[in-house]
């Protein structure tokens, strides 16, 4: 096997997010008395972390009056409601356990805040997928490789040839430069191959069991 350690990212790769976070900003926009967003904006709003989704999403953008506590509320609403529209896209859930079962070493690494990713990761993940890294406000957020440091410490691992990033989106291909991985880009997740085609990964792929064929 070339790669025998997969670092993963969740929005748009390995969980179909959208319309929960769609929900919840949008709630948060109606309680503040501002316009609401159809979802195929909030798909491009998302992938630099929430705090870059409610920039995206505010009509002032990061100069609204109101912004730390509108953040905080938004936060507050997604972490309570990160269950009810979310899933796994098709085959995720068998591809993980047989990677397990081949002896993969895995992790998550998003932009998502660490509370909800947490609470994903033991709802979806384990015992497959043990470790996710999330953006807990102490250090930098993808695409700076921090946070993949992070991830191949805690798997122990110190050879990044034997590595392979598989995310969806510009941000993600990003990372796996920025980090000096190889990568490969799903193209069912929230960008369009518009977005992805200045890119060269090991491979783009329409469904995650075909990961398998590129190990
Ligand atoms: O919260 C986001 O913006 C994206 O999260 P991701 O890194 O899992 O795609």
């Amino acid at each position: 096997m070339k790669y025998d350690t997969i670092l993963f990212d969740l929005d748009g790769t390995l969980l179909y997010t959208l319309e929960d976070l769609t929900d919840s900003i949008n709630h948060t926009l109606a309680e503040y008395g501002l316009p609401t967003h159809p979802i195929e904006n909030v798909r491009r709003f998302v992938g630099n972390g929430l705090k870059m989704l409610v920039v995206r999403a505010l009509p002032d953008g990061e100069n609204y009056d109101k912004f730390d506590q509108f953040f905080t509320d938004f936060v507050d609403y997604y972490n309570n409601h990160n269950r009810i529209k979310t899933k796994p896209y098709n085959g995720v859930l068998e591809t993980t356990k047989e990677l397990s079962e081949m002896g993969v070493k895995m992790a998550i690494v998003t932009n998502k805040g660490q509370t909800a990713s947490n609470s994903l990761l033991d709802d979806f993940f384990k015992p497959y997928i043990n470790i996710v890294i999330g953006d807990d406000g102490s250090h930098k957020r993808k695409p700076n490789p921090e946070p993949i440091n992070l991830a191949l410490e805690a798997l122990d691992i110190k050879d990044k040839s034997s590595v392979l990033y598989v995310g969806d989106s510009d941000v993600d291909a990003a990372t796996a430069i920025n980090s000096g991985l190889d990568y490969i880009l799903c193209t069912y997740g929230f960008r369009d191959m518009e977005d992805l085609k200045e890119f060269s990964p090991v491979a783009f792929i329409d469904s995650i069991n075909k990961i398998k064929e590129y190990l």
